[in-house]
């Protein structure tokens, strides 16, 4: 299945507005990152380093699995709306939600064991002890449209870095309304790609990295006429794990540690409480 998948940064650094590059196949990475032998193959290097370009540039950019096609997905998320188009069947929605599950947690493990390389450590230095048990949460999010335009920004998701490792946000195809902020404080939309999971790296892997990868701010806005909905895969470090920039990262970096070691519960609860009770 190498040419379903597809990974693209989407570029919001420098420029004005964002554009879209190209990457190889990310299928190398899928299929070959567990082989011993995969330090010796070409096209996985290159998608890795392709990752590391898009971290460094954006710290967004989009992963396609055609065979799951997310959008599909989005589809069976849509009975959030209130209407009565839950699956007749609520075995074959646990099952379909079981498989999305896996499919973000196997996607996410090796996006991170692509990072792990890319950052020039050992494929799983960010797993077992480091990270803790893995742990995941999978949201579904609604994004009302009845209310009034004046209100319409404040009901959306404010603006944030996520809290863990990586998120893989499933969107409504045909609705843009998720916008990430650029270097220049300019806020673009992460347009729709059909069929593709929106990627986006979060604060643990700015203190993993020392810095190296920064997480990126973005909001949700929906001022579009249409209720919008989007699923969204969060891929985290342990609640007990203590998180602190990894050497190999340091020495890149001058040597110094630029963050304090944090234990991830306690980061989440913290930004939790500053988000929402103010
Ligand atoms: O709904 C989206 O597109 C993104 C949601 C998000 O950024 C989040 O829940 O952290
Ligand atoms: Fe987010």
């Amino acid at each position: 299945m190498a040419s379903d998948f597809k990974a693209i940064p989407l570029i919001v650094s420098s420029h004005k507005s964002c554009f879209f590059l190209p990457l190889p196949d990310v299928g190398p990475l899928v299929e070959k990152i567990d082989d011993p032998n995969m330090a010796n193959d070409a096209d996985l290097l290159e998608v890795v380093r392709m990752l590391d370009d898009a971290c460094k540039e954006a710290g967004f950019f989009y992963v396609c699995y055609t065979p799951v096609r997310p959008g599909k997905y989005g589809d069976l998320a849509k009975p959030m709306e209130g209407s009565n188009l839950w699956p007749e069947n609520p075995s074959n929605f646990e099952a379909l939600l079981e498989n999305y599950i896996n499919l973000c947690r196997d996607l996410s493990r090796k996006i991170m064991r692509g990072i792990a390389l890319a950052l020039g450590g050992a494929i799983d230095v960010f797993e077992g002890e480091t990270a803790g048990d893995p742990f995941w949460v999978l949201r579904l999010i609604g994004y009302p449209v009845d209310i009034p335009e004046e209100q319409r920004t404040d009901t959306g998701c404010g603006a944030h870095t996520d809290y863990g490792l990586l998120t893989l946000v499933n969107q409504d195809d045909d609705i843009c309304a998720l916008e990430v902020q650029n270097r220049s404080g300019e806020w673009i939309y992460a347009t729709p790609i059909p069929g593709t999971f929106v990627c986006n790296i979060g604060d643990m892997l700015k203190v993993w990295s020392n810095g190296i990868y920064q997480p990126t701010l973005h909001r949700v806005v929906n001022n579009s006429p249409r209720y919008r909905v989007s699923v969204a895969f969060f891929y985290e470090s342990n609640f007990d794990a203590a998180i602190e920039p990894v050497e190999f990262c340091r020495e890149k970096t001058g040597g110094a540690a630029k963050y304090e070691k944090v234990v991830y519960g306690e980061h989440l609860v913290k930004k939790v409480l500053t988000n929402f009770v103010m």
